[in-house]
């Protein structure tokens, strides 16, 4: 791992000796440790099953919704345990963008938004309201768009709009960490190539984790990337080089399109 692009910086999230079980006889994230740098896009690649979305969303306690889920290990996000924090606490830190565009499809655009406040029971005044949803759509370059039409509901835009919508939504909770599982797979090109020009430009205030399939979308975007198999963290490392010159054969094999 000594490869990894972190500018100099300490990680911004560690993981230690992860593990995630949904049933007591099988890990589908097993013992994963790994250091995540400010400012970087992490990809997290690897077949069906291994274990990507599962350590996604281990990191902003989604699997809490299951009490039969169990979670071990460390998880530190700025050097505090998210399995010892308020859920809410976490997931206010680190927002989830999922791969269908959800936006609340009865809620206004503007008040899409504003979900994670009023969800949360956080008020605002008018004008703190006005702010932040123009901030949140101006960094996610829907502002122009949307301006004229914030009473329309979120199910009105398209899907590459929804989508943006949807990370604006995240941002508004000022996140210190974006985890998208498969951000863009349901949209189309176009749309695709918009989120990616949106996450390297976010990525000089936030730090991004992506679950993908598409690897050269992985190659595009990332930093760094994360390779896995049958819930083991085989390789992680500076993107341009694991394309280049992988140090597992099971990395390369995958990367060279061996199995899928
Ligand atoms: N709710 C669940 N209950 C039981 N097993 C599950 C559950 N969700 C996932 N699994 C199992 O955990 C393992 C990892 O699944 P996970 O969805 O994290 O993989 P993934 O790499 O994200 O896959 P994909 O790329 O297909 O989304 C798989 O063996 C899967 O069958």
């Amino acid at each position: 791992m000594e490869d990894i692009n972190y500018n100099g910086n300490k990680p911004i999230l560690q993981l230690k000796s992860v593990s995630v079980a949904y049933t007591p006889d099988k890990k589908a994230v097993n013992e994963v440790s790994a250091d995540v740098f400010p400012n970087t896009i992490t990809a997290i690649m690897g077949p069906s099953g291994c274990g990507k979305s599962t350590l996604l969303r281990a990191i902003n306690r989604m699997h809490d919704l299951y009490p039969s889920v169990k979670t071990t290990g460390e998880i530190l996000l700025k050097g505090k345990n998210v399995l010892q924090m308020n859920p809410m606490e976490v997931r206010r830190m680190a927002g989830m963008v999922f791969q269908q565009p959800n936006p609340f499809p009865t809620m206004s655009i503007y008040d899409n938004v504003l979900a994670g406040y009023s969800l949360n029971g956080i008020r605002l005044n008018r004008q703190e309201k006005d702010r932040i949803v123009e901030q949140s759509l101006v960094s996610v370059a829907l502002w122009d768009e949307v301006k004229d039409v914030m009473t329309k509901r979120g199910s009105f835009l398209s899907g590459g709009q929804q989508q943006r919508l949807c990370i604006a939504r995240t941002l508004a909770l000022k996140p210190e960490l974006l985890l998208m599982d498969e951000p863009t797979s349901a949209l189309d090109p176009i749309s695709t190539n918009k989120i990616e020009e949106l996450l390297l430009d976010l990525k000089s205030k936030y730090t991004i984790l992506i679950v993908t399939h598409n690897m050269s979308q992985a190659a595009r975007i990332s930093d760094n990337s994360m390779f896995m198999y049958l819930g083991n963290l085989i390789e992680y490392g500076n993107t341009r080089h694991m394309f280049t010159k992988p140090r597992n054969k099971k990395t390369e094999e995958y990367l060279t399109g061996v199995f899928g």
